[in-house]
């Protein structure tokens, strides 16, 4: 990875609370412009890095930068529920110096919630949408979402998606989303982070990642070299492994596996291993 035209770069990156580490010996590097997921099970340390990356931790050991004005969506998308969205977006142009007023507005009309409505009325879809025209007011360079997605039924979070991914790629904004519905980044994000135990197990390009993984699928003696497994079970008379960089076996069926097949194969591989950071 060219880290000289990275957005977000990390080196040696931990971070300690009193429990242990949350997150150790991270190593990151997102292009500038790409939409990169950040996938990990509960606890991984996902909010850790985005805080890390945000200024609002400072790390334990390691550094992080983001290069290019930041924008930040914390989870459970802080807006005060007692405004409304007329004094959401106030608020957002008194807080902010650079501050695009007539695109916060724009997006917030193509959103079709209206100026006067209280934030609390608000519907959880409308209320991520009005969070993200604040978020994006700011006109950031690398804009850091962390689960915008939670609370949305399905057809909202595509809403939602849709409306985030037409403005980044109109701006050539850097994202890191994470988001543990790894089905709805298939197709939008191109670019893979993946952490488990506080570590980065996975990471890269979306489509070479890809590319270079097949799951199989074969007889349960099926004969695969060890060191191309990343995860393999066995159900009934059958076997399933996720391999990378092998030339399938005639005795196996083999797709390119989905972005979602390819998370969790790793993050099973990950828990079944061991790896986790001691607390
Ligand atoms: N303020 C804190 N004080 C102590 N421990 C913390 C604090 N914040 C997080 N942790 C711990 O750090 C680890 C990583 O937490 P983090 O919130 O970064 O994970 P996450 O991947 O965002 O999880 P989730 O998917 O549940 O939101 C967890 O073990 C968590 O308990």
């Amino acid at each position: 990875m060219d880290e000289g035209s990275a957005a977000l770069v990390a080196a040696g990156l931990g971070k300690r609370y009193r429990r242990g580490w949350a997150l150790r010996g991270c190593a990151v590097a997102v292009p500038r412009g790409r939409i990169a997921a950040l996938v990990g099970p509960n606890g991984a340390g996902k909010s850790t890095l985005m805080a890390l990356a945000t200024g609002l931790l400072r790390p334990t050991e390691g550094t992080v930068a983001v290069r290019g004005k930041p924008g930040f969506l914390a989870q459970g998308k802080p807006l005060y529920q007692g405004f409304t969205v007329e004094e959401v977006l106030h608020a957002g142009r008194a807080l902010n110096p650079d501050w695009d007023d007539a695109y916060a507005r724009r997006l917030v009309a193509e959103a079709e919630v209206p100026l006067g409505a209280r934030i609390r009325t608000l519907s959880g879809g409308q209320r991520t949408r009005v969070a993200l025209a604040v978020a994006l007011g700011r006109r950031p360079e690398v804009l850091l979402l962390d689960e915008p997605l939670a609370d949305l039924d399905p057809l909202a979070r595509q809403e939602v998606m849709g409306a985030l991914l037409a403005e980044v790629a109109e701006q050539g904004t850097t994202v890191l989303l994470s988001s543990h519905v790894i089905a709805d980044l298939d197709g939008i994000c191109d670019h893979l982070l993946l952490l488990s135990g506080g570590r980065v197990q996975l990471a890269g390009d979306v489509e070479e990642l890809l590319a270079e993984h097949r799951l199989l699928i074969g007889p349960r003696e099926l004969d695969v070299p060890a060191a191309a497994v990343v995860e393999r079970r066995e159900t009934g008379r059958q076997s399933t492994v996720l391999v990378r960089g092998l030339e399938p076996p005639d005795d196996a069926q083999a797709h390119e596996p989905t972005l979602e097949e390819l998370a969790l194969g790793y993050l099973r591989a990950g828990r079944t291993s061991g790896r986790e950071v001691a607390a």
